[in-house]
């Protein structure tokens, strides 16, 4: 379980939220949703830990994320838009890295992990292995971005509009993947402004801004 206290973030004089509690349980869906520039992406920068909390803590099974750091790490995986693609590799390179690393992480929820190639083939999108990056549409980039959660064990996803840029298509293979890890044990928390992701069955939404941060959107 995840859980935030008395979680405030601001940016110098941009208060985007302050005194917020809020708990991530197993095997359940959140959505974030809200208008642009309500906090949605802060919030999930603060739990994927690119960013600190100005005040309050996040705690990770009742202890301080700082003290269970390399389990964090391990059982907590996100993607958005701070996370990058190495220059000079290609899609296949990075996701053999990873999948590398992986070999190193605890499989917890049992999950049945793909090779790079073969979750590149799951998204549609197998003639990215041999490419950069750049070499690809942005959606066929997105959906490379998604085929890492395929190549590496976790238990807690935060994922940061994952159906960017993606086609109709694309959305319903999110909305499967989502109901398939959460029957599986997994906590997932997307931020969407899509309906579909947002009416998958079981849905607890959190909706922004949040109550008590007293933030208007900009
Ligand atoms: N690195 C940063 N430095 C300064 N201000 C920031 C930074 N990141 C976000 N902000 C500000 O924080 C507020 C919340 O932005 P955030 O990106 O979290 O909104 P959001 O709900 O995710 O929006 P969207 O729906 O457009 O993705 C905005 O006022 C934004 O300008």
């Amino acid at each position: 379980m995840i859980e935030i206290r008395n979680g405030a973030k601001n940016f110098q004089s941009n208060q985007v939220f302050e005194k917020i509690d809020l708990v991530f349980e197993p095997a359940t869906y959140y959505t974030f949703t809200g208008p642009n520039g309500s906090g949605k992406s802060t919030l999930m920068s603060c739990l994927l830990r690119q960013t600190a909390l100005s005040e309050g803590e996040i705690l990770w099974c009742g202890k301080d994320t700082l003290a269970t750091n390399a389990t964090y790490a391990e059982q907590v995986f996100g993607i958005n838009d701070s996370i990058g693609w190495l220059p000079g590799l290609t899609v296949g390179n990075h996701l053999k890295l990873m999948e590398k690393n992986s070999k190193n992480l605890p499989n917890l929820l049992n999950q049945e992990l793909l090779s790079p190639e073969e979750a590149l083939e799951e998204l549609g999108v197998p003639q990215a292995f041999e490419k950069e990056p750049y070499a690809l549409s942005s959606g066929q980039e997105q959906r490379a971005r998604l085929a890492s959660l395929l190549v590496r064990p976790a238990s807690y996803y935060f994922l940061d509009e994952p159906e960017k840029r993606l086609d109709a298509q694309g959305v319903e293979w999110i909305a499967h993947w989502v109901q398939s890890r959460v029957e599986a044990g997994a906590m997932v928390c997307i931020a969407t402004h899509d309906p579909v992701l947002n009416q998958i069955p079981g849905t607890v939404n959190i909706s922004f801004p949040l109550e008590g941060s007293g933030v208007e959107p900009r």
